[in-house]
């Protein structure tokens, strides 16, 4: 760790984090990488701690000294103010950020992802602290190429579809499309860290991801997770894997994604954190546009990989059609296409992606089915059993 300089050569200095959210799935990532491979100390914000166990027990780490846990509800905790001013930088990925809840718990959605989000920036603001806000790419929407005619030649240019930070519009479906309530929020947050930027000299980078996945995303509903809950499509389709079941595409498994590997995003966050001159006042799309398919595509892919690593062959159909409506329940909407423009993170911090979707599925599925294919296979017997 000694001699670690910046993109521009300068030394870094050893910095403290409020991390809140950090015991969630991107959490639990960069809390590893910044007690691993750099010096910095880290004030771990979250109501649960179960994906940061590991790096909190003290009989098994080195680096104890350097994370603190604070089980904090950010809604109504006064400890907040305080770990702010005690940090030299705080980041915040406290929400909720999973579209079941968007459409079924839109107050819930609006209050987690807008209203408690509303004091971390004051704060930071009020106390000259540097931010760093998880935004998303859903604040795009949809694309401008979706409202094309199907046959439209312009579908193909890429001036229709590509999201760029400080050109693309953010284009979301009527409010009774409850869907939005997330991409809505996280725009007016997104808006709010801006304007405090502007008005009050507050520093600060709004990271948005594009489908970041791997290892502790989420749950295994059954098993770490309610049964009847409904995470993202990465553990919705490793259940279904896990319990040798029919893969399940919304709305014909049509939409588009890009994914990127969990270890790679991680990169890019550190590079913001420790290049504060690069990073300030920027908003960064952060993901792989290489790794673009459809979800029906992903299922195929998810398949033959889940196949390889548990040595177990495919069902027989593999995956069902179900309608949004069915899946996901009334004021479901989708954004139809998500790849990001790199222009902005490439020029800022020299930052490229580097994980194929084939590699990061692999080593995730290993994960998963190291994981979970025992308890899974237990939870299985004893539901027949009864
Ligand atoms: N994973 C992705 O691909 C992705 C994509 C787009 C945006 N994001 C954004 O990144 C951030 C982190 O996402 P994630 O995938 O790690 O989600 P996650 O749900 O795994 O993590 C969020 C964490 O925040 C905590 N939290 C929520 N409300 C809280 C509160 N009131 N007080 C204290 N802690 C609270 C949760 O307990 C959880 O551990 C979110 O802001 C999300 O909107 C993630
Ligand atoms: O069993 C399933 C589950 C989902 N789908 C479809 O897959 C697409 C992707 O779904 P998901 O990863 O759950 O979420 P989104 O990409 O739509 O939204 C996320 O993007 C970033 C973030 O902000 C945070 O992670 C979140 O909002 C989608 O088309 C589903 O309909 C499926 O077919 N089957």
């Amino acid at each position: 760790m000694a001699g670690r300089v910046d993109l521009d050569g300068n030394p870094i200095k050893q910095i403290t984090i409020c991390m809140i959210g950090a015991g969630g799935f991107i959490g639990s990532h960069l809390c590893e990488k910044l007690l691993s491979e750099t010096p910095h100390k880290v004030l771990a914000v979250d109501v649960y701690s179960d994906k940061i166990k590991h790096l909190l027990e003290p009989a098994t780490v080195t680096w104890a000294d350097r994370i603190q846990f604070h089980r904090i509800n950010i809604k109504n905790d006064s400890r907040l103010e305080g770990l702010i001013k005690m940090a030299d930088l705080t980041i915040n990925l406290a929400a909720i950020c999973t579209p079941a809840d968007y459409n079924t718990r839109p107050l819930d959605t609006i209050y987690s992802n807008f209203i408690d989000a509303l004091p971390v920036v004051k704060y930071c603001s009020e106390n000259g602290k540097r931010l760093i806000h998880f935004s998303t790419c859903e604040v795009y929407g949809k694309t401008i190429g979706a409202f094309l005619p199907e046959d439209s030649p312009l579908r193909q240019d890429p001036a229709y579809y590509v999201l760029k930070e400080d050109t693309s519009p953010c284009i979301f479906g009527p409010i009774e499309k409850q869907r939005w309530s997330y991409a809505c929020a996280k725009q007016l947050i997104e808006r709010l860290v801006y304007a405090e930027g502007a008005e009050n000299g507050l520093e600060f980078t709004i990271v948005r991801p594009f489908n970041w996945i791997g290892p502790r995303m989420d749950f295994i509903p059954g098993i770490d997770g309610p049964s009847e809950g409904v995470p993202r499509v990465l553990a919705c389709f490793s259940n279904n894997l896990l319990r040798r079941e029919p893969l399940k595409l919304v709305d014909g498994g049509e939409s588009q994604r890009t994914f990127i590997y969990i270890k790679d995003a991680i990169e890019a966050v550190l590079l913001m954190i420790e290049n504060p001159a690069r990073a300030n006042g920027h908003i960064f799309n952060v993901g792989n546009p290489n790794n673009e398919v459809t979800v029906r595509q992903l299922a195929e892919m998810m398949t033959k990989v889940y196949s390889k690593v548990s040595g177990e062959s495919s069902i027989e159909t593999p995956t069902i059609d179900v309608s949004s409506k069915e899946f996901y329940g009334e004021g479901y909407d989708d954004s139809d296409k998500r790849i990001p423009d790199m222009t902005i993170i490439n020029r800022q911090l020299g930052w490229n992606p580097k994980t194929s979707l084939w590699d990061l599925l692999e080593s995730t599925l290993t994960y998963q089915h190291r994981t979970y294919a025992e308890a899974v296979k237990q939870a299985m017997s004893k539901t027949t059993a009864n």
